[in-house]
C-alpha cells in the first residue's frame, strides 16, 4: 500500500548524467523539501539491467538521439548550474559503484549520501573510471577509514548484495515502469503514487505533491520566472 506520506523514491544510477544532476538538485533541496514533509530516498539500481528488462536501449544506440544529446546536456547543465564533461571512458559498467552503494545503503546508513556524492564527483567531475578497483576503494576511502573501504569493496561482490541490486533493479523496470534514469516513484501522500522520468520533471513533481505556492523557490529559477 502506498505511503500516507509524501515522498520521493529517486531510483539513480551514477553512469547516468541526468542522475546526477537530479541527485543534486534534490540533494540540495532536502532539507526545504523536508520540512514541507516530503521525503526522498535515494536507490541505486543497475540502469543496464533497466534497459534490458524494459526493452529499451541506451540513447547512443540510436544515430538520431546520440546526435540531439550533446545539445541537450550541455542545456541541462547550464540550467542546473552544474557544468562537466562527458568522460573518455564514458559508457562505462556500473556494477561495481553501484553494488557498493546498495551495501552502503543497508549497513552503513549515515555515510551513503555522502558515499553517494563522491561517487557522482568522481565519475562526472574527476573523471574516475568507477568501473576499476583502485579508482571506487580510493572514493570510498575518502568516506570511510582504509580497512573499512577494504571490506566494503570485498562484501559488495558477495551474493546477497548482488541480488539486493538485482530484484531492486527488477521491481524498477517490471513493478514500477522504469526504463532509464532518473526513475521516480512519487507518492501524493493521500495513497496515489505514479511515476516521473528524468532530472527535468520537477515542475509536474511539485504540482503533483500539491506544495503550496509560497514554497515555489524550490523551483530552478528559469521554470519560476515563467510562473
Ligand atoms: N530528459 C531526461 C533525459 C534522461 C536520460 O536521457 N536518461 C538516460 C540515462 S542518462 C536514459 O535512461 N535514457 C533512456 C531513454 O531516454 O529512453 C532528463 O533531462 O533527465
Amino acid at each position: 500500500m502506498a505511503p500516507h506520506k509524501k515522498k520521493i523514491e529517486a531510483y539513480l544510477d551514477c553512469v547516468s548524467p541526468y542522475s546526477f544532476l537530479a541527485f543534486s538538485y534534490l540533494s540540495q533541496h532536502k532539507q526545504a523539501l523536508e520540512d514541507l514533509n516530503v521525503e526522498i530516498e535515494f536507490i541505486p539500481v543497475f540502469l543496464g539491467g533497466i534497459m534490458a528488462s524494459s526493452g529499451n536501449k541506451p540513447p547512443m544506440a540510436l544515430a538520431a538521439k546520440s546526435a540531439y544529446s550533446p545539445y541537450d546536456i550541455k542545456r541541462a547543465q547550464k540550467y542546473f548550474g552544474l557544468r562537466f564533461k562527458v568522460p573518455d571512458f564514458f559508457p562505462f559498467l556500473s556494477l561495481l559503484p553501484q553494488r557498493c552503494l546498495t551495501l552502503v545503503k543497508e549497513e552503513y546508513t549515515e555515510q551513503y549520501d555522502a558515499l553517494h556524492k563522491a561517487c557522482f564527483q568522481a565519475l562526472w567531475l574527476d573523471h574516475k573510471d568507477l568501473s576499476k578497483q583502485e579508482n571506487m576503494i580510493a572514493v570510498l576511502q575518502g568516506v570511510f577509514g582504509t580497512e573499512q573501504a577494504t571490506k566494503i569493496l570485498k562484501d559488495s561482490q558477495g551474493p546477497d548484495v548482488k541480488k539486493k541490486l538485482n530484484d531492486v533493479t527488477k521491481h524498477t523496470a517490471e513493478t514500477l515502469g522504469a526504463y532509464g534514469c532518473p526513475w521516480f516513484w512519487v507518492h501524493d501522500g493521500k495513497g496515489k503514487a505514479e511515476p516521473f522520468f528524468g532530472s527535468d520533471r520537477f515542475h509536474y513533481m511539485w504540482d503533483f505533491l500539491d506544495l503550496p505556492h509560497q514554497d515555489l523557490e524550490l523551483l530552478p529559477a528559469p521554470i519560476l520566472g515563467k510562473l
